[in-house]
């Protein structure tokens, strides 16, 4: 099923959560709602569920607009982080939940609910687990629980806010890797809102990032990495580091170095910001060419070796990541440096 937001305004007080948003998300597309803390991400799915309405805008579910269609009649599956398993219920019966409230007319007999829960059960590779009750079972069991129960009405929507978000890193990388497979063997299209960006990358067809209510960018997670088209999803994609510089005659000017910058030649003199991923920056001696600077930091306990310097001229603090095989090593506090980068992108202002 197709799904798109037209317009959509949510204000909770006087403080408008969501400020006109716009977005198209294609059947069978698997898209990612990312977005620091408070950026309207959960505010927008809610919406897109049914679960709260929107002030302004409609929903259209293939091309239905679903302004006043109850939860039910929307035939979504959600997984939200604080709808938590019934307690008092096995695994099997919280699975089978959405199917005996069905009205009378919809519900399939005792033994229909039976087959399709043990069909989940070995879905979400639980089949032994059917008796239990949620408190003995581990955090990723009952995350993969949630989505049986929620799969359980076979929607062809399905919305999930922070899936994964209490779990550890490898079980989170576990369930990422099943999650995709179902999505595809069950011809879903799938929502779902996280402020991890490797896990927006690595799973989504469509990244969507949000900041304070409206959208900055949707693309495929190469785009949206790749070409970054505003300041912030520079900064909050990769940990762009943000460097002022002065724009002039197509090259540009840090501190007192002169840098060739063809990116540039089209754009007005006058201040800029060149944006630089840590992994594009390389550090040179004192005495080569590039910006001068003094090695404030460095980090050797990660898989590759990570620098801060500090531009003499500015002050300014840079994030560096260097190739496992270069010389984080004999880098030491204090050093004076030269930094070089390989690739970076200028906005003006
Ligand atoms: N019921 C509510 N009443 C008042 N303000 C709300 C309500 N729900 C959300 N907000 C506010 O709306 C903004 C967006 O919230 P939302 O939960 O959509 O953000 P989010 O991007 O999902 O954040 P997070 O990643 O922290 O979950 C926040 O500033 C939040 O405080």
């Amino acid at each position: 099923m197709g799904l798109q937001a037209q317009g959509i305004v949510k204000t909770f007080g006087t403080f408008k959560a969501l400020g006109g948003i716009d977005l198209d998300i294609k059947r069978g597309e698997f898209v990612a709602l990312l977005g620091p803390s408070g950026s309207g991400k959960t505010t927008l799915l809610r919406i897109l569920a049914g679960l709260d309405a929107q002030d302004e805008g409609h929903v259209l579910f293939n091309e239905e607009d679903m302004t006043g269609r109850k939860l039910r009649d929307r035939r979504v599956g959600f997984v939200f982080q604080h709808y938590a398993l019934f307690k008092h219920m096995t695994v099997a019966e919280n699975i089978g939940f959405g199917l005996r409230v069905r009205p009378t007319t919809e519900r399939p007999n005792k033994a229909e609910i039976k087959a399709r829960v043990d069909e989940l059960l070995r879905l979400v590779q639980l089949e032994r687990l059917g008796d239990r009750y949620p408190s003995q079972l581990s955090g990723g069991q009952r995350q993969r629980v949630a989505l049986a129960r929620a799969l359980a009405i076979e929607p062809s929507v399905l919305l999930l806010d922070e899936p994964f978000g209490a779990l550890d890193a490898k079980v989170r990388k576990e369930l990422r890797r099943w999650l995709r497979r179902l999505h595809e063997s069950m011809q879903l299209t799938s929502v779902f809102v996280t402020h991890d960006q490797e896990e927006a990358l690595e799973l989504a067809d469509k990244v969507v990032i949000m900041n304070q209510g409206l959208i900055e960018q949707v693309g495929s997670p190469e785009e949206v990495y790749h070409k970054p088209q505003t300041s912030f999803v520079y900064e909050f994609l990769g940990g762009a580091n943000r460097v002022p510089c002065e724009i002039r005659g197509g090259v540009v000017r840090i501190g007192s170095t002169i840098i060739a910058a063809p990116q540039v030649a089209d754009l007005k003199d006058g201040p800029g910001t060149a944006y630089v991923r840590p992994e594009e920056i390389s550090i040179g001696r004192a005495d080569g060419g590039g910006v001068p600077a003094i090695v404030q930091h460095v980090f050797r306990a990660s898989p590759l070796p990570r620098v801060e310097v500090q531009l003499v001229d500015t002050s300014l603090a840079l994030d560096v990541t260097l190739p496992p095989d270069e010389a984080g090593a004999i880098l030491a506090k204090g050093q004076r440096v030269t930094v070089n980068f390989a690739k970076f992108d200028v906005l003006p202002g």
